[in-house]
């Protein structure tokens, strides 16, 4: 069960940053929000202090004040749209795989581990405590193919607070012995109690939410994936599974389903591709099929860090903009090496400068494009594009409060980096401190996070 959610009325000062489109970030220097007891953004005001929010909101006079002030800032949570709660021990090990040997050698053996539930207990709490500590609020995770397990993960994101969809993954052919789905039958009942459980810990799915999760087409029969894409529409499910991320994934889709025109036709057919659908990836899509999923309605998470790990290519983000696509951004553990979207954004942008070089110029994503898809587009991808992502008022309060490092005229930190490894002299704008933080930024900048306003991380350094 969620622990008991009573949140203080408070007031929030200090400067505000956020989207407000792909290209455009909004700074707000002392700015105000007031979050309700339901963790409701009730007002926003620009360019304020304390006494004048009081006047015109007399009903906050005796709400809760948290003020920050110096350089940081808060930020909307981070929306992590593709992650893998079991590989978190392997994060870093990869060596020269690609990915089809990476899944033999690190993948297969230690997502098998998890029929260990206290293992689960273990690796589940200290990855979502992990991911929360770097401002992710909201996280689509794969689990295993275990369902308690998997149902384990979820309890875990609901007492902590975070938001997440959670998957049972499913597998029924070209996987070990030791470690898949033993029949169609056995993965749609699995697949359904683990649906039944999420939804009965959390019926309104306002922190906790099932989905429906088909590793990828090579380790799915046909009539595995249509009897998923069945039960995603008779339960009214979110989808998430893997797409083009590799080449001899494709040619191995290819090989095992020659009468489909196209990957994306494999999971058109089997009725996966809807609006509520994730795919990873994406690297290798032609435009043909680039056109059928946004006819489809179906979203796209994008995992740099992931791709140049392990060798699978650049994607095309600015083509997927241009022409309409929703995407977002996955962290990929342990495929990417960082359970950090912040560091995925930077990611992101190397990834883009990679094809600018074949590509021209305007393939280059901008910071603030970075931090687009990191919030509203990660937003968007997972269907809660309503609720976060940005602070207006109506939506809910996922933020995070980020502090930077401060050099004092005269001063010596004698050693002491405790506050983070972004240095910050007092010349800069609050654009400049963004830019600092985004190139060089980590988790020790990152000191309170907030979800649906409630506190579920924070450092020592958050109200020194
Ligand atoms: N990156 C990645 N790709 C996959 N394709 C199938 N399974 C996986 C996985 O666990 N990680
Ligand atoms: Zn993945």
């Amino acid at each position: 069960m969620a622990a008991s959610s009573s949140i203080p009325k408070t007031i929030y000062l200090g400067t505000f940053v956020h989207c407000v489109s792909l290209s455009d970030l909004e700074i707000g220097e002392n700015g105000a929000i007031g979050v309700d007891e339901n963790g409701i953004i009730r007002f926003v005001e620009k360019d304020t202090e304390l006494g004048h929010v009081h006047e015109k909101h007399p009903d906050w006079n005796n709400a809760e004040v948290i003020h920050l002030k110096g350089n940081g800032f808060y930020f909307p949570g981070f929306i992590d749209t593709h992650t893998h709660a079991p590989q978190h021990p392997n994060t870093g090990l990869f060596g020269k795989t690609t990915l089809l040997d990476w899944l033999d050698t690190y993948t297969f053996p230690m997502e098998a581990s998890f029929s260990d539930l206290s293992r689960a207990q273990t690796i589940y709490s200290n990855f979502v405590s992990r991911t929360l500590s770097h401002g992710t609020t909201t996280c689509a995770y794969y689990a295993t193919v275990h369902v308690p397990a998997t149902n384990l993960l979820a309890d875990i994101c609901l007492q902590r607070g975070q938001r997440a969809l959670v998957g049972r993954v499913c597998m029924n052919t070209m996987s070990p012995e030791y470690y898949r789905d033993q029949s169609i039958d056995s993965a749609i009942a699995d697949s359904k109690a683990s649906i039944d459980y999420i939804r009965s810990i959390d019926p309104t799915g306002d922190i906790v939410k099932p989905i429906v999760t088909p590793r990828f087409a090579p380790s799915c029969t046909s009539d595995c994936l249509s009897a998923l894409g069945q039960l995603a529409k008779e339960t009214e499910a979110h989808i998430q599974t893997h797409i083009s991320e590799n080449k001899n994934e494709n040619a191995l889709v290819k090989e095992l389903f020659p009468d489909s025109k196209s990957y994306t036709d494999v999971y058109d057919t089997a009725g996966l591709l809807t609006p509520k659908t994730i795919l990873a990836h994406g690297v290798h899509l032609s435009q043909e099929e680039r056109q059928v999923i946004k006819d489809r309605g179906a979203k796209i998470s994008h995992c740099p860090a992931s791709n140049t790990a392990i060798t699978s290519g650049c994607a095309p983000i600015r083509e997927f903009l241009d022409m309409g696509l929703t995407v977002g951004l996955g962290t990929d553990v342990s495929g990417g090496f960082s359970p950090s979207i912040l560091e995925e954004c930077r990611q992101a942008i190397w990834t883009s400068r990679f094809r600018a070089m074949h590509d021209g110029d305007e393939a280059k994503l901008s910071t603030q494009e970075a931090l687009y898809l990191a919030t509203r587009g990660g937003a968007a991808v997972v269907g809660m594009e309503d609720r976060v992502g940005g602070f207006e008022v109506g939506k809910e309060w996922d933020a995070q409060m980020i502090r930077l490092g401060e050099v004092k005229e005269g001063g010596d930190r004698e050693g002491r980096f405790d506050d983070g490894p972004v240095d910050v002299f007092g010349w800069e704008s609050a654009e400049d401190r963004v830019n600092k933080w985004v190139y060089s930024g980590d988790d020790r900048n990152c000191v309170a996070v907030w979800v649906k306003g409630r506190l579920v991380h924070r450092t020592a350094r958050f109200r020194d």
